[in-house]
């Protein structure tokens, strides 16, 4: 299992962004197992890369490959598998249904496809500090919260790799370590990869590799 960038480049960069950058523009190879840390400041194109790399947009120029597979040739069906199977995601925006409840957030997911039987929300929702926030909507919870639940969302599910984009941004010491042991035993679990983007900030984040964006 293996996520490939060709040379990969934003087509909206001018030339001058890539100077520096250790992954726009290069050739990388992220295995299964690695736990890869990118730093990336404000700006430097971190949200356009995890979405690249979730296939959600294909503005750049060079090629991303899936078990050699151009991501830019998938099909929906293909990103359907993709994105069930293989990668998961916890968005810089979260990206969760506002009306519906933390738990309905968390189990909708798990539906698609489980990994973990529904005993784990509560779990996990408990292991995060959210437990008593499971019948709330999650417009209601704070982003702290909004943050643990995209995080326990994008672990319903089998992954090769998971993509994380400023998981913990919200979020104090103690807890964003709390959240990180849990990624790390999910990630085990499934002998997955870890893509984590974020500032420098994050030095709790047991890296095999690290590239500056
Ligand atoms: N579709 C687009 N068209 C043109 N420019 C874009 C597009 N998407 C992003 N940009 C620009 O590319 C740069 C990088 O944006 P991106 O959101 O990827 O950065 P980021 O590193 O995630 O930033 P932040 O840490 O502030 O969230 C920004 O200057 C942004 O305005």
């Amino acid at each position: 299992m293996q996520l490939q960038l060709q040379q990969l480049l934003p087509v909206y960069f001018d030339e001058s962004q890539r100077n520096g950058s250790e992954v726009w523009r290069k050739d990388l190879t992220f295995n299964k197992g690695e736990y890869i840390k990118i730093v990336a400041p404000s700006g430097s194109g971190k949200s356009s890369l995890m979405h690249f790399l979730y296939g959600l947009r294909n503005e750049y120029n060079g090629n991303i490959t899936y078990n050699n597979n151009d991501l830019k040739k998938f099909t929906a069906e293909d990103f359907a598998v993709y994105r069930k199977d293989q990668v998961s995601i916890v968005f810089q925006d979260l990206r969760l249904f506002p009306e519906q409840t933390v738990y309905e957030n968390i189990e909708l997911k798990r539906q698609l496809n489980s990994f973990h039987p529904a005993e784990k929300i509560k779990e996990m929702a408990e292991r995060l500090g959210i437990g008593s926030k499971l019948k709330n909507k999650s417009r209601i919870c704070s982003y702290g919260e909004q943050q643990r639940v995209a995080i326990i969302r994008a672990l319903m599910q089998p992954f090769d790799f998971l993509l994380l984009d400023e998981p913990f941004s919200h979020l104090d010491d103690k807890n964003s370590q709390n959240a990180m042991q849990l990624m790390l035993e999910e990630a085990r679990l499934r002998n997955a990869a870890i893509i984590f983007a974020d500032l420098e900030r994050i030095d709790f984040f047991p890296y095999t590799r690290l590239f500056h964006l």
